[in-house]
């Protein structure tokens, strides 16, 4: 398994309660998971451990073979390389598309990054507008400038917290397609956070179904679909 959370117990500091509890789960490479619940569940709570946000009082993380969270060890969010996309974009206002893009690209060899530039902006179909402010185009493009400027680090993950709840529905479905080609494209395993059934379905290869803290389903996006195991599950899909 490429990505495996062992074990993790976690509650915010000013809560009581934990939001996770002996939590695991694994991801292969490659692949598109959704992770699917309703609004609490610990969604977002899954991502924000994973990226570093957040610290858990026990438990692993691992990407690869690397450990980035154990009882010994914190790994930094920015050491950790992961793409992150939340749903506010957040890109930076006073930057054109293409600073943008290359924000957070260090390196390297003189033409690295204007050869990383071109391949991201004719990924995401942004070649027309490298010299644009963020005010200046669409929300569906900007969605498209904060995943390229996410995958400008070549990042083993990418991780998306509610990627389209911002676009109104026409543009949402257009998105989630492009969205998909292009990290299938790509190669590089995802994960993302949504309480919306058509994300789920449209765009991830497998399914998992948090309730409470809890994995309560998971599995391919087909198998979940036919055969929810609960309510809960069936209700999600309604
Ligand atoms: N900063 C915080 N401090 C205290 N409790 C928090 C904090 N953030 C989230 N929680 C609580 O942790 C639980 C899980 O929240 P989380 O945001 O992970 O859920 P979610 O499934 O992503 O929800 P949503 O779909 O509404 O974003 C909830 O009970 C929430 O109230």
């Amino acid at each position: 398994m490429f990505i495996q959370i062992k074990n993790l117990d976690f509650k915010y500091k000013n809560s009581k309660v934990y939001v996770l509890r002996n939590f695991s789960m694994s991801v292969e490479k490659g692949d598109i998971v959704c992770i699917l619940g309703e609004s609490g569940s610990g969604k977002s709570t899954v991502l924000r451990l994973i990226a570093g946000l957040e610290e858990p009082h026990k438990g692993i993380i691992k990407i690869g073979q690397d450990v980035i969270v154990n009882d010994n060890t914190f790994i930094y969010p920015e050491k950790r390389g992961i793409g992150v996309l939340f749903q506010d974009y957040a890109l930076f206002p006073h930057m054109t598309v293409e600073e943008n893009i290359l924000f957070g690209v260090k390196k390297k060899k003189q033409g690295y990054k204007e050869q990383k530039l071109q391949e991201l902006l004719r990924l995401t179909g942004l070649e027309e507008l490298r010299d644009r402010y963020p005010y200046q185009i669409s929300g569906g493009q900007q969605q498209r400038v904060a995943l390229a400027r996410a995958l400008a680090i070549d990042p083993p993950l990418i991780l998306m917290d509610e990627p389209f709840s911002n676009l109104d529905a026409n543009l949402q479905s257009r998105i989630r397609k492009e969205l998909k080609e292009i990290i299938k494209k790509t190669g590089i395993t995802s994960i993302f956070v949504s309480h919306d059934k058509d994300d789920a379905i449209n765009i991830a290869d497998k399914i998992i179904v948090l309730k409470d803290g809890k994995i309560i389903q998971q599995g391919s996006t087909e198998d979940i679909v036919s055969n929810p195991n609960s309510e809960y599950v069936a209700n999600l899909f309604a």
